[in-house]
This record gives C-alpha cells, sequence and structure tokens, in this order.
C-alpha cells in the first residue's frame, strides 16, 4: 500500500487547501459528535434534576445548531474528498491515453482496445476511492478507535487487557482476507477488460455478425465472460463480507469476558455498576470504527489491484526512442542499407539494401506476407531494424523526432480512418481546415463531386468509421487527407485498391504533377497501379528479389513475370 501511494503523492500533495477543507470538515463532526454526547449532561442535570425552564429553550436550540455544524462538516468533507478523487482521477486519465498514444506501435497492436479502454475507464474510477477518501476515513475512524480504547483503559486496565487481548487474533484471517481479496480484484479487473474487448468488438463487427447471421454465437460469447465476471464479484462479495462477522465475533468475545470478569469485580465490589456501565458502553462504540477501518482495508484491495494495472502501463518503456534533431527540410533522399527486421524470431524483411531520390515513384509488390507493409513501416518508425541503418537525406532516421520525421510523410494506410467529425475535418485531420486547400485536395482525388453532393457538402458530418460512405469514396477521403497534408515523402499502401480502374487512372493523373518533386511509395496488388513507376520493387519472403521498371521486369524476372500474370488478373 505505501507503494501505491508513493506512486500517488506527487498527485495527492498538491491538494492542500482541499485536504485542509476535509479535515475541517472532519473535526466539525467529530465536535458535533461529542457534543451530542455533551448535551445530554445539562439535558440530565440541568433540564430534569434542576428543573431550569429555560433550558426547554435552550438544549432545543443547541441540538439544532450542532446538527447543523455536523451536517456542514459532512458535506464540506464529502464535497471536497470527491473533488479531490475525481481531479486526481481525470488528470491520470488524460496522462494514461497520453502515455498510451505515445506508445510504440508494437504495443497498440498487441493490445486489445478494449483491453486499454477498461484502463482508462474502469480501473481508474476505481483509484478513486484511494485517492480521496479513504486517508480521511482511516484517520477518522483511527482518531476514535485511539481515544475510546485510552478511555477504557484509563476506566479499568486489568478489564481493558481481559477484554482487548482477543483483538490480535483477527489480524491474521484479516490479513488472508486482504490478500484474497486484492488477488480477486485483479482477475475481476481483468475480467472487466474482456468484456470491454468484446464489447467492441460486436460493435466493430456488426456487418460480419449479422451476414454470418451469428447474433446468439456472440450473445453465448458474452454470456461466458458476463458469467465469469459476476462469479468472480460474487467471490470477491464472500470473501470482503466475512471482515464485518468476524469482528462481530471477536466483539461478542470481548463483551462476554467483560462481562464475565467485570461482572465479577462488580461482585466483589472493586467496581461500581455505574463504571461498569461506562465500560461496556466505551468498549462496544470500539467496534464500530475498527469494523469500519477493516472494511476500508477491503476496499483499498479493489484499488490497489487497479492502481498496480494502470501504473503498469505508465511503467512500460517505449523501444522506439526519440532523435534530437528535427526534420524541418523535405525529404530528398531514402538509403536503406542492410536493413533487417525481425519481429520475435520471425524475419520481415533481411539484409535490404536501396537508394531512393527525390522525384521517384517506387511501387513495391510481391506475395502476401513478403515484407511490404514492413518496409514502409520502417520509414514511419513504427519499428527500429535490429541491423543496418535507415537513412533520410543523410541522417539515420532515429537522430530525427519521431513528430517531425512524420509530418514530412503523408500515409494511407490499407485500412482507411474515417473519424466522426465533418468530411473538411477529416481531410485537413490535425491541421486548421482551409477550405480551398481542402476543396483542392478533394478534387485531386476525384472526391469532389461527391463531397458537394453530400446534404451539408464538405462540412457533412461523417459517421463513425465513414459507415455512410461506399468503400471507394472512403479511400479516396484519404487520398485527399494525405494530398492536403503537403508532405514531401507519400506512402500509399493498397490505397486504390476500392476504385474502379478509371477512377483510378484519373487520380493516378492528376498525382503524376503533385508528386514530381516528392518520393511516392506505393504498395499495389494491382499491374495497373505500379506499371508507371519509376521503379518496381519485387519483395519475396522479406527480400528485394527484383527491381526496375516495369518493361525490364518483365523481360528479367521470373518472379515478377510470375506476379504480373496476378496481377493483371485481379
Ligand atoms: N506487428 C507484427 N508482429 C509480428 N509479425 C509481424 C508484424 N507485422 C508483420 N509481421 C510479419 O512480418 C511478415 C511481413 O509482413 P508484411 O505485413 O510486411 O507483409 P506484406 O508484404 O505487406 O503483406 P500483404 O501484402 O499481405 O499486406 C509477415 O510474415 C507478418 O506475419
Amino acid at each position: 500500500m505505501r507503494e501505491s501511494y508513493k506512486r500517488f503523492w506527487p498527485y495527492i500533495r498538491e491538494y492542500k487547501f482541499q485536504f485542509l477543507m476535509v479535515l475541517i470538515g472532519i473535526i466539525l463532526t467529530v465536535s458535533a459528535t461529542a457534543a451530542t454526547a455533551h448535551i445530554m449532561k445539562p439535558l440530565m442535570d440541568n433540564m430534569f434534576i434542576n428543573k431550569e425552564a429555560r433550558m426547554l429553550y435552550i438544549i432545543p436550540v443547541l441540538l439544532i445548531v450542532i446538527y447543523i455544524i455536523k451536517s456542514v462538516g459532512r458535506y464540506i468533507q464529502a464535497v471536497f474528498n470527491t473533488y479531490i478523487g475525481l481531479h486526481i482521477v481525470s488528470r491520470i486519465r488524460e496522462e494514461l491515453l497520453s502515455k498510451m498514444v505515445n506508445m510504440d506501435m508494437q504495443f497498440l497492436y498487441l493490445n486489445r482496445s478494449g483491453e486499454l479502454i477498461s484502463r482508462i475507464t474502469n480501473d481508474i474510477n476505481r483509484i478513486q476511492y484511494f485517492v480521496s477518501s479513504m486517508m480521511p476515513e482511516l484517520i477518522r475512524e483511527s482518531l476514535t478507535v485511539v481515544t475510546l480504547v485510552g478511555y477504557i483503559i484509563y476506566l479499568n486496565p486489568t478489564l481493558a487487557f481481559w477484554a482487548l487481548i482477543v483483538m490480535p487474533t483477527i489480524i491474521v484471517p484479516l490479513l488472508q482476507i486482504t490478500k484474497r481479496l486484492k488477488r480477486l480484484a485483479h482477475r475481476s479487473q481483468e475480467k472487466n477488460a474482456d468484456i470491454v474487448t468484446r464489447l467492441t468488438e460486436v460493435f466493430n463487427n456488426s456487418e460480419i455478425i449479422k451476414s454470418n447471421a451469428t447474433e446468439q454465437y456472440e450473445l453465448e460469447r458474452f454470456h461466458h465472460e458476463n458469467d465469469h465476471f459476476f462469479k468472480l464479484n460474487m467471490k470477491s462479495s464472500y470473501t470482503s463480507e466475512l471482515i464485518s462477522p468476524m469482528m462481530e465475533i471477536i466483539a461478542a468475545i470481548g463483551l462476554a469476558a467483560v462481562i464475565f470478569i467485570g461482572g465479577r469485580q462488580v461482585y466483589s465490589g472493586a467496581m461500581t455498576v455505574g463504571e461498569f456501565t461506562a465500560f461496556l458502553t466505551a468498549f462496544g462504540l470500539v467496534f464500530q470504527p475498527l469494523k469500519g477501518a477493516s472494511n476500508i482495508l477491503g476496499r483499498v484491495q479493489d484499488a490497489q489491484a487497479a492502481s498496480e494495472r494502470v501504473f503498469h502501463i505508465f511503467d512500460i518503456q517505449n523501444q522506439i526512442t526519440d532523435g534530437k534533431s528535427t526534420l524541418s527540410e523535405a525529404v530528398k533522399r531514402i538509403q536503406f542499407d542492410q536493413v533487417t527486421l525481425k519481429f520475435e524470431d520471425k524475419t520481415a524483411l533481411e539484409n535490404i539494401s536501396i537508394d531512393i531520390q527525390a522525384g521517384e515513384t517506387i511501387a513495391l509488390v510481391g506475395q502476401s506476407g513478403g515484407g511490404k507493409s514492413s518496409f514502409v513501416n520502417l520509414l514511419l518508425r513504427f519499428y527500429d531494424p535490429i541491423s543496418g541503418t535507415i537513412s533520410i537525406n543523410g541522417h539515420d532516421l532515429k537522430e530525427y523526432t519521431q513528430n517531425s520525421l512524420r509530418s514530412q510523410i503523408a500515409f494511407v494506410s490499407q485500412r482507411v480512418y474515417i473519424f466522426q467529425d465533418t468530411l473538411a475535418a477529416n481531410v485537413a485531420y490535425g491541421d486548421t481546415v482551409d477550405e480551398a486547400r481542402v476543396k483542392e485536395a478533394l478534387h485531386m482525388a476525384d472526391a469532389l463531386e461527391f463531397a458537394q453532393s453530400l446534404p451539408d457538402g464538405i462540412y457533412t458530418v461523417m459517421q463513425e468509421f465513414g459507415a455512410n460512405l461506399s468503400g471507394g469514396q472512403r479511400q479516396r477521403i484519404a487520398i485527399a487527407r494525405a494530398i492536403y497534408k503537403h508532405a514531401s515523402l507519400l506512402i500509399l499502401d493498397e490505397a486504390t485498391s476500392a476504385l474502379d480502374n478509371e477512377t483510378e487512372r484519373k487520380i493516378q493523373n492528376t498525382l503524376k504533377e503533385y508528386t514530381k518533386d516528392k518520393i511516392t511509395i506505393l504498395i499495389a496488388h494491382r499491374l495497373s497501379t505500379v506499371q508507371d513507376a519509376n521503379r518496381i520493387l519485387v519483395f519475396k519472403a522479406g527480400q528485394i528479389v527484383a527491381q526496375g521498371s516495369h518493361q525490364y521486369l518483365l523481360s528479367s524476372s521470373e518472379e515478377y513475370q510470375r506476379l504480373s500474370q496476378t496481377l493483371t488478373e485481379s
């Protein structure tokens, strides 16, 4: 627990004023509670025994004042506790998202989106209680316990010894319970992540689910996860609910000891009935806050497990690190020098050497899994090679900051991403919308006509994933987005695969002028897409097995001849 607090301390300590307010709230509540007991004295002595009539007015008014103070204290404590908790949690949520979006691509590929969403939402919410309310509550309960225990020791040390001797017996089972609770909390949070993953999958794959009529199948899979989650939470409840009855049994044993030993002391005259009653009352009162404190320990396990899951992400170090220079000029030359890329044991690229100059259009072709996407992923620094160097304008890629490098690259990926925003904002993505530029980019991507036919033209809001668009329209928006960026390196990974030949040709013709001083790298499976490239690189099992113009390769490379058969057919 200390470890977790250490992690939260930098956040917690920034809320001195709010904690002070919580403390004031606690002081008001505790004093008002004490005053409630204290008012019993004038109530009995002055009002009933001495029959002072003015007390008939004073006591009820005092009682109301005391309860107002108590309520104000409670309110202040609750509101400021919540403020601290919610504020810290919302800050950590943003920091966690910032950490996640800046993680290596491999991390983002490997971790399910549902798992990451669950950490940002569910896990973080569970921390709130830990960072705000737990400490004040523990302080309040401990203070009350210490005061009451002090009081009973003061009343009768021998009896207090026998009454309290049973207390340590609770420690061992309590520790075991909290250990088990933490294990269960970990599993329950993992299960929660599974549920969110399942849900994101169900909603992202609705087409495939509907077309295969697998709704029932998905419901059963969800039921399986949900049921598991339910059972884990019940297990947690069986365990945590043990704390209260255990405390009560211990309290009963303590009380029995007090009655047996105290009763004998009363019989022998060592203790008056009044002293015995006061002792019994105070001893009875100790257990309420003690139970409260043990319950807090139970709840803390959940928050601690969640904070471990959250801080685990904060602790992951990126493998891809930023260089110091800024790539502010256009990409004029790309060199691969004996570059090898491996994913664990699998070699994705082997000994790749190539030199590309500004103005060139390079097409990558080859069998599926041949390494084409890996080649462009290296340029984007989604991965780093295990050996060899890649340089841009004569400097190793690793010398540049990733942001400055990527600002020079316009990338159209195989999967088209459309954000739930206006069409214009989708084209200008991340930049301010310049209407004329957006229209020009759309025109070059042969998408202006369809954009203008939309209800609000380029300001029409796109649906999530571009659900209201055809595959070809989505691709054209993605191409327009790349054009809008005016980057010096254009990477098109199967960017025109959903377009008909005529549209593709049209876009290619406009792009020719646009890319004449840039470097264009395109991956394609269609002959029409690649045959005009200055150079075609043929990939096979992670190697470039041939390169040259379309005509040259047709006459010299068997692999290309074989590929061109399939390229023409598709
Ligand atoms: N993130 C990754 N983790 C592990 N292995 C990967 C990863 N990305 C690619 N690979 C592997 O590296 C090899 C090359 O993949 P790559 O995606 O570069 O092929 P490709 O030529 O683009 O294929 P396609 O034409 O099917 O898109 C494949 O065997 C693939 O399984």
